[in-house]
C-alpha cells in the first residue's frame, strides 16, 4: 500500500483505537504516548501538567454504552466505572489485540511538521532526554481535547500571596488543609474537586458566573444513558435539523424537569439556575456536591473578578473575602495544538448573524481533516461535542479514518472542505452565541456528522431506523432490529448490522443479547441499593 507508514500521538481510547483499525487495513503504525501506560487520562499521572481522572471521579456514562465495539466491558465492573478500572480494561483491551508492540511509550511528541518537499510529515520525539525526528506519510493527532489546561488571569493576580492552581495540577487535597479555598468554575471537575476538599480545607467557597445542570446518573433506578436509544437519537437529530428552537425548548424543559426531580427545590442561593442549554453545554456531575450546598457547608459565590491585595479576592456582586488563602481554577481544558501550530489553520467565523467573542476556531472538515493535509493528518482533538458514546465514538471514527486513507471513502475536495468549515464556524458561533457566550466549539451538526461518520466506516447503522434498508433488517432479523433500535445503545451494534462487512465482529450479535440480558435483571433499582453516589439527600 502506498504512503502506508502512519504515526499516532496519543494512547488514550482515541489512539488505541486508531491503531488497531489501521493495523488490520494494513497500515504500518507507531503509536507514541508520553506516558508509561496506556489508557489516556484514565491513567493516572502525578505529573501536573498532564490532565488526570482523579481517583475520586467517576464515568458520567455506564459501562452498558461506553465500551469498545468488539471487547466489552467485563460483567465484573460497576456500573459507572472508576479511572483504574477504565484503564485496567484499557490495558486488557491493548494486551488482547496485540497493540502494545507498536506502541512506543516515555515518547513525547514535540512538534510536527512538513518535509522538505511537502510529501509527508517530519516528528520530533522527545525520549530520555534526547530529541530525534522521524519520518511518516500520514499522522493521526490522537492526544486528547483535554490536553492543555484553560487558565484565566485576573485583575491584581500579582497582589496575591496565596497559591493559585488549575484543576489540571490538583492532584492532594492535604495541600490546602486548614486552609480557606475558592474553587472556580462549575464544571463536572469541581465536582469531583469540591467533595475531595471539604474534610481538610477550613472552609470552601465554589464561584461561578453562570448556572449548570445538576446531573444524576440514575433516574428511577436506572442508569440515565440507558434511556438513549438509537431510534430516539435519530428522532432528536431530526428534530434538531428541521425544528431547532423546538428541538432545543424541549431538550432544555426536560433537563430541568429531570434536574429539579433528582435533586429536589434548588435554592436561588446556590445560583445553579438559570441552567444553560443543554444543547451548548453538557450537565455536571454534582452528586457529591449537592449535599454539601443543601446542608450550607459549601457557599456559592458569584463570579471572581479581581484579587485586590495578599488574601482579598473580589466577586462580581462587590462581595469581597479577606482570608482567601488558595484559588483552585475548575476552568476546563482545550486541545493543546502547540504541537501543530505552525501548520494548522485557524480562524474567526465570518458573517455571522451574531457577534462572536470566543477564540479563533481551528479549520477541520467534519472536525477531524485539516483540508489542506486531509490525506495525511486527522486531528481527533477537536471532539465532536453530542458524539456516540464514549469509547465506541473513537472506534468508528478510526474505521471511518481508515477507509478514507485506505480510498474508500472519497473526501469531498479541498474547496468545497473549506466553504464547508466556512458554514461550520459560522453555525458554531451562532448556535452558541445566541444561547451562552461560553460554550464547546467542538460541536458539530450531529445528524449531518452522524450520517457521514456511519457511512464513512461502513457500520450500516445510517441504515437503521426508518430507512428502507433498516425494515429489510426488520424483515430479517426481528429480535435483533428491535434490540438495535430501541434497547441498549451498545458499541457492539456498530459490528453487527451489515453481516460479513469488513467490521462485522463474530461476537458481536451475542454481546449485544447479553447486555441487554443484564440491563433488564439489574434495574431499576431500589433506591437504598443505588451505589452510587453513597448517599443523596432530598
Ligand atoms: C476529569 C474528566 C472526566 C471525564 N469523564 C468522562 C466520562 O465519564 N465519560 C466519557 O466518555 N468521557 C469522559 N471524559 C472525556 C475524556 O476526554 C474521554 O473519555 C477520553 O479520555 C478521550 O480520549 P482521547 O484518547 O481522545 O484522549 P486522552 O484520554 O486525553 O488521551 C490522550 C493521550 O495522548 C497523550 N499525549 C498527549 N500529548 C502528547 C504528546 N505531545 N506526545 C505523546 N503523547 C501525548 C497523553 O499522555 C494521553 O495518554 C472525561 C474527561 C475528563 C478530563
Amino acid at each position: 500500500m502506498d504512503r502506508s507508514n502512519v504515526a499516532i500521538i496519543g494512547a488514550g481510547p482515541s489512539g488505541l483505537t486508531m491503531l488497531k483499525a489501521l493495523r488490520e487495513d494494513g497500515f504500518t503504525v507507531t503509536l507514541f504516548e508520553r506516558r508509561h501506560n496506556v489508557g489516556g487520562l484514565w491513567a493516572y499521572s502525578d505529573n501536573p501538567t498532564y490532565t488526570t481522572a482523579l481517583p475520586v471521579t467517576r464515568a458520567n456514562i455506564s459501562r452498558f454504552t461506553c465500551g469498545f465495539s468488539d471487547f466489552p466491558i467485563p460483567d465484573k465492573y460497576p456500573t459507572y466505572m472508576q479511572p483504574h478500572e477504565f484503564q485496567e480494561y484499557m490495558e486488557d483491551y491493548a494486551k488482547h489485540f496485540d497493540l502494545l508492540r507498536d506502541i512506543v511509550f516515555g515518547a513525547t511528541l514535540t512538534h510536527a511538521r512538513r518535509n522538505d518537499d511537502d510529501t509527508g510529515w517530519l516528528l520530533d520525539i522527545e525520549k530520555d532526554g534526547k530529541t530525534e525526528t522521524a519520518a511518516f506519510d500520514r499522522v493521526a493527532f490522537c492526544h486528547g481535547y483535554q490536553s492543555k489546561a484553560d487558565v484565566p488571569t485576573f485583575e491584581g493576580q500579582e497582589l496575591f500571596e496565596g497559591t493559585i492552581i488549575h484543576s489540571q495540577a490538583y492532584r492532594d487535597p492535604e495541600q490546602f488543609k486548614d486552609k480557606n479555598v475558592v474553587v472556580v468554575g462549575l464544571s463536572s471537575t469541581a465536582g469531583d474537586i469540591v467533595p475531595t476538599l471539604m474534610p481538610v480545607a477550613s472552609k470552601v467557597y465554589i464561584s461561578h458566573r453562570r448556572g449548570a445542570i445538576p446531573f444524576r446518573r440514575y433516574r428511577n433506578g436506572t442508569p440515565n444513558d440507558l434511556g438513549i436509544t438509537w431510534r430516539r437519537r435519530q428522532l432528536s437529530q431530526f428534530l434538531q435539523r428541521h425544528f431547532p428552537t423546538l428541538s432545543r425548548r424541549i431538550a432544555d424543559l426536560t433537563v430541568a424537569f429531570l434536574s429539579r426531580r433528582a435533586f429536589g427545590p434548588l435554592d436561588p442561593a446556590w445560583r445553579l439556575e438559570p441552567f444553560p442549554s443543554i444543547t451548548v453545554n453538557l450537565p455536571g456531575s454534582f452528586e457529591l456536591l449537592m449535599p454539601l450546598l443543601q446542608d450550607g457547608s459549601l457557599t456559592s459565590l458569584h463570579g471572581l473578578t479581581r484579587f485586590t491585595g495578599p488574601r482579598t479576592v473580589e466577586f462580581a456582586d462587590g462581595t469581597v473575602l479577606g482570608d482567601v488563602d488558595a484559588v483552585v481554577l475548575c476552568t476546563g481544558y482545550s486541545a493543546d495544538w502547540s504541537v501543530v501550530a505552525p501548520w494548522i489553520e485557524t480562524s474567526l467565523p465570518q458573517g455571522a448573524s451574531v457577534e462572536y467573542t470566543g477564540p479563533e476556531m481551528q479549520r477541520l472538515w467534519m472536525n477531524l481533516f485539516p483540508a489542506r493535509y486531509a490525506d495525511s493528518a486527522v486531528l481527533l482533538c477537536y471532539s465532536a461535542f453530542g458524539k456516540n458514546n464514549g469509547f465506541s465514538f473513537a472506534d468508528v471514527t478510526a474505521w471511518a479514518i481508515s477507509n478514507v486513507w485506505r480510498g474508500v471513502e472519497k473526501l469531498p475536495a479541498r474547496d468545497e472542505m473549506e466553504r464547508w468549515i466556512d458554514e461550520h464556524q459560522r453555525w458554531v458561533a451562532e448556535k452558541c452565541w445566541a444561547v451562552d457566550d461560553k460554550c464547546d466549539i467542538s460541536m458539530v451538526r450531529q445528524w449531518e456528522f452522524q450520517g457521514w461518520l456511519h457511512r464513512a466506516a461502513g457500520t450500516g447503522m445510517d441504515n437503521l431506523g426508518w430507512g428502507w434498508k433498516g425494515w429489510v433488517f426488520w424483515w430479517r432479523d426481528r429480535k435483533m432490529y428491535g434490540l438495535m433500535n430501541d434497547g441498549l445503545e451498545t458499541a457492539h451494534a456498530f459490528r453487527y448490522f451489515e453481516t460479513g462487512r469488513r467490521r462485522t465482529w463474530d461476537g458481536a450479535r451475542d454481546a449485544i443479547l447479553h447486555a441487554n440480558e443484564v440491563v433488564q435483571n439489574m434495574f431499576p433499582m431500589k433506591e437504598d441499593d443505588i451505589p452510587w453516589p453513597p448517599k443523596v439527600k432530598v
